[in-house]
């Protein structure tokens, strides 16, 4: 079944369209999928591209802290670091956003203004999701006014798994409009969908509703993002792309926390979405405590020599 085009308009869809365009999507071949993503996992970039593989990563990287005890000052720390990762080395490029919950978002705006990096925020009753869809809304308008670029809300994983695809659908689509200009990013919380034919649906569902980017998880569930999880998401913005022009951007994240791992992703996405997709208008990798390791083994490969672990500061 083709895929539904994303700019007709809301009210055409309904429940009975929605199930049969994502049951209609093939099935996702867990077996094979865990092995495509065990072989590219095997390949390893050396020297120039490491070198290069690892600059990209830390543009990706949206510099995260989404913790109750999170303060002002910590928010003011992080965003120092992210607009100058390392102040002994400043060919380091800046990150690609700093993400925060909604009510620290004001004091990010005010760290980062004249860096030219974006605040995202969490927003939608995140990272549960359970609140009415006007307390999500408020959530997410509060997000914007104070500044932020870039919303990061969680879908109804209940109304996902009950088979309310329709709710799912229509609160991304109103929260959609109230990003207003920010960037709308799609968290499907792929730990709690069971299989990755749940993860095929939902990063259709999310994109048919107008995601700029799917989000694979908040960082409070395990298990986070796994190889197989982004491999079934690069496919469906590949697959969306092709069938509609439209490029949909893709966020891992929870638990990615060194160079390996982030490079792994990088060859995910150069071999199933394709090069297109490495740049961080269309991939992030979402992380508490990835940075300092990027920054590490830039270093290593430039002198030969690891900086201790107390040479950066905490990220
Ligand atoms: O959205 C980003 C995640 O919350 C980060 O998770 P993490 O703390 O496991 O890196």
């Amino acid at each position: 079944m083709p895929v539904p085009n994303t700019a007709s308009a809301p009210e055409a869809v309904t429940e009975r369209g929605l199930r049969a365009f994502l049951y209609g999507l093939p099935a996702v071949d867990e077996v094979g999928a865990a092995a495509r993503a065990q072989e590219l996992a095997t390949r390893s970039v050396k020297t120039t591209a490491k070198a290069r593989a690892i600059d990209l990563a830390v543009s990706m990287v949206d510099l995260t802290t989404l913790e109750g005890a999170d303060t002002p000052g910590k928010v003011r720390a992080l965003c120092a670091k992210a607009a100058l990762p390392d102040p002994e080395d400043r060919t380091v490029p800046t990150v690609g956003a700093v993400c925060v919950y909604p009510d620290r978002v004001g004091t990010a705006v005010e760290a980062l203004r004249g860096t030219g990096i974006g605040v995202a925020s969490v927003a939608t009753a995140f990272p549960s999701g359970r609140a009415p869809l006007e307390a999500k809304l408020a959530d997410t308008r509060a997000a914007v006014a104070a500044g932020a670029s870039e919303i990061d809300m969680v879908i109804d994983r209940g109304a996902f798994l009950s088979g309310d695809h329709l709710k799912v659908y229509e609160e991304i689509v109103a929260v959609k409009e109230a990003c207003g200009g920010a960037h709308l990013k799609v968290i499907l919380e792929t730990g709690e969908l069971a299989t990755l034919d749940n993860v095929r649906r939902a990063s259709h569902l999310a994109i048919l509703a107008g995601a700029d980017f799917i989000k694979t998880s908040t960082g409070k569930v395990s298990p986070a993002s796994t190889p197989p999880v982004l491999l079934v998401m690069l496919q469906a913005v590949r697959d969306h792309h092709r069938d509609t022009g439209r490029r949909v951007g893709v966020k891992p994240a929870g638990g990615i926390r060194t160079t390996k791992d982030a490079i792994r992703n990088l060859i995910l996405v150069d071999e199933i979405a394709g090069p297109d997709w490495l740049t961080p208008d269309l991939f992030r990798i979402g992380a508490s405590s990835l940075l300092n390791d990027l920054l590490m083994q830039r270093t290593r490969l430039a002198t030969g020599v690891y900086p201790g672990p107390d040479h950066y500061t905490q990220d």
